[in-house]
């Protein structure tokens, strides 16, 4: 009798909403296509010793669609640590890859579904280089993978931050305060930017735009002449001080550092400089956790749905990408070659702009005209 054909499938790197949507995404295509599947659990963790897996079938992903987490569970820490910093490689060591290729050959896996975002991806990657049969699948709710419109998880984290800001703006209101909203994204400004935009933010500060706080009071100080005596300020925890650097606490060997932190600093120097009330919430990890949005589970299911293609047409070292309408794919190693950072002619900060929302940077009109705007 011959062995049943099988599939990996496994969750990597920080958890978000649409991780059970995809994997349910998979299994329901792959249960159809005669496929057996394997879930690792604690994401490459699981490859080795002591390998650790469950058998994924339609009876227990039944009704998970809409369950936030992984019920395979994953880590962002452990032995496959593939990267330092934004894009320093570490080579993973050859032992490490002979013990993944024996948990292949025992188990029968014909190929991988890796489910993560740029660091995990980037330990595929080296998967591949070593002829292990891999597919990417993107997950980040920091949406800074290029090569896809959207990865999953994203717009879950939006539509969170956006309700933060939502019930923050009726207190602002009702205490003419300044409310200061630390979200995450700790190399872009995606989600800060979108949930910025949604939520009528003043003030939006990201990693990839400069600013200072005399052009932040001034955002605040204009408001108050236009009678709008409080304000919303949306930054991202990976947003530059204006003297350099990250609000980080320690990080050790190559795991990356914590942020966290520069939305308490905004609030106390707005004070100072405003003599003005000022309070700050920090959402962290309520942005990653929660059901995932109709968007979500709809772009996660498409995504495990086409990971299995890939896998049955042997594509292998490729990601499921986004690219509206269509998902395609693209190779991992483009994927993960380079971030995706919001750009300065990027039409939400055109747009922003134009509705005269601050980036805490040089005037918005200003860089509007340089944009070609008149
Ligand atoms: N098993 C592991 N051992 C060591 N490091 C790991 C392991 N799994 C994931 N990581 C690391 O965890 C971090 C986060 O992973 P990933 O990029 O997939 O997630 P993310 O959701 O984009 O989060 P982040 O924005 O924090 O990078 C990366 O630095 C990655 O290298
Ligand atoms: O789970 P941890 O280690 O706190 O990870 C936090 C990091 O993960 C992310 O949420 C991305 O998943 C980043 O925005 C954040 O810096
Ligand atoms: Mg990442």
């Amino acid at each position: 009798m011959s062995s049943p054909k099988r599939v990996g499938v496994l969750t990597s790197g920080g958890d978000c909403p649409g991780l059970n949507a995809v994997i349910r995404g998979v299994v329901k295509s792959a249960t159809r296509f005669g496929y057996e599947v394997v879930g690792f659990r604690r994401g490459y963790e699981g490859l080795v010793d002591p390998v650790d897996y469950m058998m994924l079938d339609r009876k227990n992903t039944l009704g998970i669609i809409n369950q936030g987490g992984t019920i395979l569970g994953s880590t962002n820490k452990g032995r496959f640590s593939a990267r330092k910093g934004v894009d320093q490689r570490v080579e993973l060591p050859k032992e490490l890859i002979q013990e993944v290729k024996s948990t292949f050959r025992v188990l029968n896996i014909e190929g991988l579904i890796c489910i993560g975002g740029d660091g995990s991806l980037a330990v595929a990657e080296q998967f591949e280089e070593h002829g292990l049969p891999v597919i990417g699948v993107p997950k980040t709710i920091d949406n800074d993978l290029s090569s896809t419109a959207f990865s999953f998880g994203f717009d879950s984290a939006v539509a969170c931050a956006t309700d933060a800001i939502d019930r923050l703006y009726t207190t602002a209101i009702s205490h003419e305060r300044v409310m200061v909203v630390e979200v995450m994204g700790r190399h872009a400004g995606w989600i800060a930017l979108h949930a910025g935009i949604a939520g009528g933010a003043g003030v939006i500060l990201i990693p990839e735009i400069p600013w200072n706080f005399e052009n932040v009071c001034q955002k605040i100080l204009e408001r108050d002449r236009e009678n709008k005596r409080f304000s919303v300020i949306v930054v991202a925890e990976g947003a530059h001080l204006p003297e350099g650097g990250l609000v980080a606490g320690t990080s050790s060997g190559n795991a990356q550092a914590r942020l966290g932190g520069i939305g308490d600093i905004v609030s106390h120097e707005l004070e100072h400089r405003l003599n003005r009330e000022v309070r700050c919430v920090i959402l962290g990890h309520l942005q990653r956790g929660g059901p995932p949005t109709n968007f979500d589970r709809c772009l996660a299911t498409m995504y495990g749905a086409h990971a299995l293609r890939l896998l049955i047409q042997k594509k292998f070292g490729m990601m499921v990408s986004y690219q509206p309408p269509m998902i395609r794919a693209v190779p991992i190693k483009e994927a993960v070659g380079k971030l995706a950072q919001v750009t300065l002619d990027n039409s939400g900060v055109e747009a922003a702009r134009a509705l005269g929302i601050s980036f805490g940077d040089i005037d918005s009109r200003e860089s509007l005209s340089a944009l070609g705007w008149r």
